[in-house]
């Protein structure tokens, strides 16, 4: 077994960067391994408008670490109010690589997604005809739906009638938990699906046996073993419509061990370890590169980044378990086991 590994520098097809002091602190833990991410819009207010986006890439920019390469990817959060033109000309000027679509309440910060579908057909009409893709968060909000049948419902009752009505929309499923995720991306064309770090490692007994653990709860929350283990199995599997999108979401400690403890777990610092670790695990570390750095460029219609990283394999990797911010610790993610895959940037 080879104990170096060199890839084309990796992509983020799902990250949460927030804004501000949050922004500044995590920022470098992204950008030291990834070239580019697509930035999720769910800002509080949301980044609605073309002009927000490009608003917010320039103070994205501007907190870059010096020396640091990294070009944000932006995505427009849709609204029932969003104007087909306004996203079309933020496509047209290279601003925005997607646009993002919140089931109205569905996520952290979600408040002003989509309620009313048929609201937002226009945009989703000028969207295929364009070529822009749609990100989806998949969860039904319905309370009368159990919380970890959410995204199999959102499947049969938004995702697969979206599709029909509007044939040609290029759709990416983020951050399946299920095996009805992966078994939908297989079924069908110009449909993607991307796969976080953490649902490769916890089940939802990580999360609520021996103790209530505020840091593995996230939306969609992670589901049964064996869901986990269809998602390792796609991931792995060199299938090209599954790609990383690892949704590291930063909350504070204080907005996490709370008593209504907010969504997400923050895996930016430790990704590229933990995905090698797996990869390894299945027999498929020739098929880390196709997981993190050529599905999603492909799928994009970007060109794969041109340099590369070198993992080596040796004593256990040392990572903070907190990132200060100016708000307050964010706790980095813990995969429950050493991990002995070091990530080198090369020049
Ligand atoms: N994944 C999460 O649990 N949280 C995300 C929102 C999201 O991606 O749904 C966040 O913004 O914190
Ligand atoms: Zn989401
Ligand atoms: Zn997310």
């Amino acid at each position: 077994m080879s104990q170096k590994l060199t890839l084309r520098r990796p992509d983020d097809w799902h990250l949460h960067l927030r804004d501000g002091a949050m922004l500044q602190a995590v920022l470098p833990e992204t950008s030291r391994h990834f070239a580019r991410a697509i930035i999720m819009p769910n800002l509080v207010p949301p980044v609605v408008t073309g002009a927000q986006a490009a608003a917010y890439r320039d103070r994205i920019l501007a907190a870059l670490t010096k020396g640091h390469d990294f070009t944000p990817l932006m995505t427009l959060y849709l609204t029932e109010n969003t104007d087909p033109s306004d996203v079309a000309a933020a496509h047209a000027s290279g601003l925005i690589s997607a646009v993002k679509l919140y089931p109205a309440g569905a996520t952290t910060n979600s408040a002003s997604g989509v309620a009313d579908f048929d609201k937002v057909r226009g945009v989703l009409e000028k969207m295929a005809e364009i070529g822009l893709p749609l990100c989806l968060h998949g969860e039904v909000t319905d309370n009368e739906i159990d919380i970890f049948d959410r995204e199999a419902v959102f499947i049969d009752r938004v995702l697969d009638p979206i599709r029909r009505t509007t044939p040609g929309l290029r759709t990416v499923m983020e951050h399946i938990t299920t095996s009805n995720g992966v078994d939908y991306a297989k079924s069908q064309d110009n449909l993607a699906a991307t796969i976080t770090t953490h649902h490769l490692i916890i089940n939802r007994n990580h999360i609520l046996v021996g103790g209530i653990k505020p840091h593995y709860y996230c939306l969609p929350v992670a589901k049964r073993e064996e869901h986990r283990l269809a998602l390792r199995a796609a991931a792995t599997s060199g299938d090209k419509r599954f790609f990383l999108g690892t949704d590291s979401a930063p909350h504070t400690d204080a907005n996490k061990e709370s008593a209504c403890g907010c969504a997400g777990c923050f895996t930016a610092t430790n990704t590229m370890s933990i995905l090698a670790h797996v990869f390894e695990e299945m027999g498929a570390l020739d098929r880390l590169e196709g997981f993190t750095s050529l599905n999603g460029p492909a799928f994009y219609g970007l060109p794969v980044n041109a340099d590369t990283i070198t993992l080596t394999k040796g004593d256990p990797v040392t990572y903070p378990d907190k990132i200060d911010t100016a708000d307050g610790p964010v706790t980095v993610f813990d995969p429950g086991m050493d991990l002995h895959w070091h990530v080198h940037s090369n020049p």
